[in-house]
């Protein structure tokens, strides 16, 4: 018997009571509806925008329509709205459903807190942003945000900045063996030294842009959006205190293509949520070593068979300081958070 036999014989046996149209449970949830890319979030208001790149690009205000229960709605969410779509500063749509998201960077609160935050969605990139002094770089927090990026399956980037301060060669050589991805800044007021191969590695990406407060991050931002007026200055004169203009993240469209998405300074990224395997994933050099460990290694005890592998050179001259390096991120999961 086909489907539609099926069905007919669905409506004879149980007659729709209140009439042809079917009841709104049953029909197809909101295919009309637009989507929109959620850039920014505020005390239950979402800015959406709709139509991206089209004639009709417009700024949506949206609130979670109240079937999407407790369901979180994060920055870099595509989703779909239904009612006033109009834009302007009145009108208010309604989010009804979230598409499925390609990529979540997630942190627990600490590392023994099991419940997880998404943080952003549907980013390819996260760009970790450092500065080689003043404040003093926290290798502890970066790790942990690489360990973060590879969970998440977003290539890792690292932005260091104020050169000018400092020589960045002894810092850079701490992650040469991790193969990540960096760039060398300095804001030196007329010159900004970097900050072109840095618009470059994110042209045409949606990148997520996390450090701790003072590195230069709102600096960084408002020279590759110049629109984007982030409040720079850690400290504030009159009151002494950091200014925390921002509390939630932001997306921002660069001029060339692209969007970076500004988070407030973090003090610490909590990795409870991790899976060790997810990390050494992120080391195929040394992958095939583990072949031969004992089921559930956690690739940093006694029994791993990494150790005897990489000795045997089987990972070429690097392979010792790789091992090292994986074994830091392995650590840096567990360790409790700090610098
Ligand atoms: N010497 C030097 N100072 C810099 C550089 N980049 C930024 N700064 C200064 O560092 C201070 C902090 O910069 P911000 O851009 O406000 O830092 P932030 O990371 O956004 O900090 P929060 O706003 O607290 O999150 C400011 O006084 C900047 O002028 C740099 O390359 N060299
Ligand atoms: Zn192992």
């Amino acid at each position: 018997m086909s489907r539609r036999d099926l069905d007919e014989d669905d409506v004879r046996v149980r007659p729709n009571r209140r009439g042809s149209r079917p009841r709104s449970k049953d029909r197809p949830r909101h295919e009309d509806a637009t989507i929109g890319f959620v850039t920014g979030v505020d005390r239950g208001r979402y800015t959406t925008l709709v139509d991206q790149g089209g004639s009709d690009e417009r700024i949506v205000l949206a609130m979670k329509a109240r079937e999407l229960g407790r369901k979180g709605i994060i920055v870099g969410d595509r989703v779909a709205l239904v009612g006033d779509l109009g834009g302007g500063p009145d009108a208010l749509a309604r989010i009804v459903r979230i598409e499925p998201r390609a990529s979540v960077l997630r942190r627990s609160a600490d590392d023994t807190d099991p419940v997880e935050r998404g943080i952003v969605a549907n980013v390819d990139q996260l760009v970790v942003v450092a500065a080689l002094a003043d404040p003093p770089p926290r290798p502890r927090l970066i790790d942990r945000c690489l360990v973060a990026a590879y969970d998440a399956e977003l290539d890792p980037l690292l932005v260091l900045t104020k050169s000018d301060l400092v020589d960045p060669s002894d810092f850079v050589g701490q992650y040469a063996p991790l193969e990540v991805p960096y760039v060398v800044t300095s804001d030196r007021g007329a010159q900004f030294d970097g900050l072109e191969n840095v618009r470059a590695l994110l042209a045409g990406r949606v990148s997520v842009l996390v450090g701790h407060s003072g590195v230069g991050k709102s600096t960084l931002v408002n020279a590759l959006v110049p629109t984007a007026d982030r409040a720079t200055g850690a400290v504030n004169d009159v009151t002494g205190r950091g200014r925390h203009t921002s509390t939630s993240a932001v997306a921002l469209r660069l001029p060339g293509g692209g969007w970076v998405i500004d988070t407030p300074g973090i003090r610490s990224f909590g990795l409870a949520h991790v899976d060790p395997q997810r990390i050494i994933e992120h080391f195929p050099d040394l992958e095939p070593g583990t072949a031969e460990c004992p089921r559930g290694c956690t690739h940093d005890e006694e029994e791993c068979a990494l150790d005897a592998w990489v000795a045997s050179g089987a990972a070429g001259p690097a392979g010792p300081a790789r091992l090292d390096s994986l074994r830091r991120l392995l650590r840096t999961r567990t360790a409790q958070q700090g610098d």
